[in-house]
């Protein structure tokens, strides 16, 4: 009989890892606190001590508001863990080429980053020198923040855009050609954009893809009683559940 258990995604991680099952996950790397390198031209945080924890959290965040999405809805779920056991078998393991074919899984990380971006706003950005934007006289020295989720919550860019809903990224939906890196219009901005946009954003899509198809193809996650996923968000480094998701996994075996 397949067994469950009550635990918390954070949780997940760290077993699915002890069983090989996941492909990386540096928890070990959670107290690492060097300077990354950092870009000077034009930057206004230079050589900033940046935590390797704020970066998985962008990540472990993403994959939180993902699961919360496939727990309430079972039909994307089991949508997805066809796709990947189409891809790689029932029994297979799902390697980095298998998720680059996987535009299902692609869809809904698209869209947990279109209806939940991590970071609500960007790195300060500062002008170099005195500047006009949208209107605005920026004076040289000037701090500009970027609120990056009224883009995705504007509905004369997206249709209904408190829903979620991967298939606006396939063929026919309103999605299918957004730019997410914003290099031909900004629809979404989850990385930013332009030359400050974030330097590692396609490796942190595809650990999220990778994780998320793993966990999908190893286990079906559904609601833990007395306990329904609660959507409401709080502000951390990143924005969060203020309830974290609480879930039980179903081996698939
Ligand atoms: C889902 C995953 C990720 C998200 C949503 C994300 C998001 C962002 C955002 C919004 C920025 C600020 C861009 C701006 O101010 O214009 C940024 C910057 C940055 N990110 Fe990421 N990031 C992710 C993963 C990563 C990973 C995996 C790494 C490193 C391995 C990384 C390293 C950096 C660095 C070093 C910067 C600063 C770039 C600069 O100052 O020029 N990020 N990221």
């Amino acid at each position: 009989m397949a067994s469950t258990r009550d635990v918390t995604p954070s949780f997940h991680i760290r077993r699915l890892q002890s069983r090989r099952a996941l492909y990386f996950t540096p928890l070990s790397l959670l107290h690492w606190n060097h300077p990354l390198p950092s870009r000077i031209e034009g930057k206004l945080l230079e050589k900033q001590q940046w935590p390797v924890w704020v970066i998985l959290q962008d990540i472990a965040t993403t994959l939180e508001w993902a699961l919360l999405h496939l727990v309430t809805d079972q039909n994307i779920q089991e949508k997805l863990y066809e796709e990947v056991v189409g891809a790689v078998g029932k029994n297979g393991v799902v390697e980095e080429d298998d998720v680059t074919k996987m535009p299902y899984l692609e869809a809904i990380v698209k869209e947990t980053l279109r209806r939940h971006p991590p970071r609500h706003f960007l790195l300060s950005h500062a002008a170099v020198k005195d500047t006009e934007l949208g209107g605005y006289d920026i004076p040289a020295g000037g701090y500009v923040e970027f609120y990056t989720a009224w883009v995705t919550e504007n509905p004369e860019i997206w249709s209904d855009p408190s829903e979620f809903r991967p298939e606006r990224f396939l063929p026919g939906g309103d999605g299918v050609n957004a730019d997410w890196t914003g290099t031909r219009g900004v629809t979404m901005l989850p990385f930013g954009a332009g030359r400050r946009i974030c330097p590692a954003w396609s490796l942190g899509i595809l650990h999220i893809n990778l994780m998320l198809a793993r966990m999908i193809h190893s286990f079906k996650w559904i609601s833990a009683p007395d306990s329904p996923p609660d959507p409401t968000e709080t502000y951390a480094f990143t924005v969060v559940m203020k309830n974290s998701l609480k879930a039980q996994i179903i081996s698939r075996d």
